[in-house]
């Protein structure tokens, strides 16, 4: 039963990692409704069986178009969650704007680029746009505790390590992490050596200037990012450990409501806060 009051909600990736998790935190939100179930398995099915909830009467299909379409007939702006693939997020959510959907994005892997353009076209629409690397609160925190750290160290890398299934490396939250770094204006890890790579890839990816990221992918891991500092005689340490992907659900939920409000487009989680 929905009300006037309530959010329309897609969500794409329904049957992924993420996305079954984000059908449950929006089956038991007051304030919003699912209104479409996109994926590529289990097409037909009721996404709340799918998942194990039981019944929503929304069937998993393949056709975000065709969702997004009936979605805009809604009384209330819909909004559209996507948690699929680098490869695709891209024109998702260049079609989920063309509806006058409001995405939140939670997929990772768009470059630079593409979110500068994603915001012009988002700007051009007047249509808010939430581009989260990450959705959990405890993420943010880090990310202000290594700011805030980076002032007093000239020496920091980032090592992100997460399930063997992920598609993309490094992780958007790296990235994120070291462009905010790199945002700071200051210039870290000198070369104090003329170092030498025996196996490429040793000393990790390069942002920026000279900001390393190092990748690990192991099963029985969910995400976890440390933030290291180095000076003469000591390290800082600074890091965040998901357990499980209901950490995310907050902040999902808090986008889902906050994207209605803008009219272009935000990226990270830290600007909503
Ligand atoms: N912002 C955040 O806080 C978080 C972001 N993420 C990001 O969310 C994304 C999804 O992560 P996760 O749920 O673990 O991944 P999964 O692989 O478990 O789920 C991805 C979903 O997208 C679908 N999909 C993948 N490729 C395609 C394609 N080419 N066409 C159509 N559908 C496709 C999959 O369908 P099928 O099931 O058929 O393969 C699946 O439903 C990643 O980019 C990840 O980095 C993850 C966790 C937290
Ligand atoms: O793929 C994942 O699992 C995650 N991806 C996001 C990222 O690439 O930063 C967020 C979190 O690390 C989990």
């Amino acid at each position: 039963m929905t009300n006037n009051a309530q959010i329309p909600v897609v969500v794409s990736g329904a049957t992924g990692k993420m996305g079954r998790e984000i059908i449950k935190a929006i089956a038991q939100a007051p304030d919003m409704y699912l209104v479409g179930a996109i994926g590529r398995k289990h097409l037909g099915e009721d996404i709340g069986e799918v998942v194990g909830i039981g019944e929503l009467e929304i069937p998993v299909t393949d056709n975000l178009e065709v969702v997004l379409a009936q979605a805009a007939q809604e009384s209330q702006l819909p909004v559209m969650v996507d948690v699929t693939h680098p490869s695709i997020i891209y024109d998702n959510i260049r079609s989920a704007i063309a509806y006058g959907v409001r995405p939140v994005v939670g997929t990772t892997g768009l470059s630079e680029k593409q979110i500068d353009d994603l915001a012009i076209f988002a700007d051009k629409a007047s249509t808010g746009c939430i581009i989260a690397p990450n959705f959990s609160v405890g993420v943010i925190l880090m990310q202000q505790a290594a700011i805030a750290a980076a002032k007093y160290f000239q020496h920091v890398e980032i090592i992100e390590l997460h399930h063997n299934q992920k598609a993309d490396a490094p992780s958007g939250t790296a990235i994120k992490t070291a462009q905010m770094l790199s945002e700071l204006g200051q210039s870290f890890n000198p070369a104090l050596v003329d170092e030498k790579e025996h196996l490429t890839g040793a000393r990790g990816a390069t942002y920026g200037e000279n900001i390393r990221i190092h990748s690990v992918r192991v099963p029985g891991l969910v995400a976890r990012q440390e933030v290291i500092f180095g000076a003469m005689g000591e390290t800082l340490k600074i890091e965040h450990n998901a357990s499980d992907r209901t950490c995310y659900m907050a902040g999902v939920l808090l986008c889902v409501r906050k994207v209605l409000a803008l009219k272009s487009l935000i990226y990270g989680l830290e600007k909503l806060l």
